[in-house]
């Protein structure tokens, strides 16, 4: 079984638990009362304005690297990224592997006035629903976990909901499967969700691959301001960005100095 079977195993369990105290039926109409979502494809689009785009994340722990951060107020974290230009907010729900919550979705969502990504592993539409009411704007839809029926079945239930999808890829066969869906925010995560090795080549390798009309999203590896000029470089619209920045002593800062760095490469690009 690899590390992507075994969390979505969790994930389905623990979906089930949910459910349980929580009709389809009663998610939906949640989903249904709660306040339209925000144009995050918008937001990610590059401009004059914001050339460049950093999605900051809330990552307390994960698979690879075990505990980063405790975060006890995920809300005051997401509103130094939003301080910092965070041009959206990642919102890790997963529970076993991540430590995460909806509460957490819940808390960031009050707190700022950015999109909200519920990033989680998303394999059934009750998370979808889910998600729009707990205040999201995106969700994650990982290729590699879903059939390409249920891809474009969820990427068009995102959208008839308001929200965004950001479908994840790591290889040249999906994101030819994230294009057939029909997928406008396109990551390349250059984590390897089977193995958890991490190649940040993947995305320069695999970017060409991503559509003009597409917004191209670099996830994963960033460590400091180098490694964005290179994603930037090498094609990218917006990086993804967690370990990096809830370890580090300044998470204002730190987007603020990615933010400008990715625009910085990616202007000078449209000028030579
Ligand atoms: O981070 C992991 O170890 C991981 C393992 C298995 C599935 C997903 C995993 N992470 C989710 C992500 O893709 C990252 O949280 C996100 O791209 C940020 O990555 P980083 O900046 O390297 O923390």
């Amino acid at each position: 079984m690899s590390v992507l079977d075994d969390i979505i195993a969790g994930v389905r369990e623990d979906l089930e638990t949910r459910r349980a105290q929580l009709s389809l039926e009663q998610v939906r109409a949640a989903a249904a009362a709660a306040a339209p979502a925000r144009d995050a494809l918008a937001a990610l689009t590059p401009s004059a304005q914001r050339p460049f785009g950093v999605i900051s994340e809330v990552k307390r722990r994960s698979p690879s690297k075990g505990e980063l951060a405790q975060i006890p107020e995920p809300a005051t974290l997401a509103a130094a990224y939003a301080a910092g230009g965070a041009a959206a907010i990642s919102v890790l729900t997963e529970q076993r592997r991540f430590g995460g919550s909806l509460a957490d979705l819940d808390a960031v969502r009050a707190a700022v006035d950015v999109p909200v990504l519920r990033k989680d592993f998303t394999v059934d539409e009750y998370q979808i629903y889910e998600a729009r009411a707990h205040g999201a704007d995106l969700v994650l839809l990982i290729v590699a976990a879903l059939d390409d029926a249920t891809l474009a079945a969820f990427l068009q239930l995102t959208e008839s909901l308001g929200m965004t999808a950001l479908v994840e890829t790591h290889t040249e066969d999906e994101i030819a499967r994230a294009v057939a869906a029909g997928a406008r925010l396109i990551g390349v995560n250059v984590r390897n969700l089977k193995t958890l090795d991490v190649d940040n080549s993947t995305f320069a390798r695999l970017a060409g691959l991503i559509p003009a009309g597409a917004i191209a999203v670099a996830e994963s590896g960033v460590g400091g301001v180098d490694d964005v000029i290179d994603y930037a470089r090498s094609g990218a619209d917006a990086v993804l960005v967690g370990e990096a920045l809830v370890k580090g002593e300044n998470p204002r800062e730190a987007v603020a100095s990615f933010t400008a760095a990715g625009a910085r490469e990616r202007t000078a690009a449209q000028t030579t």
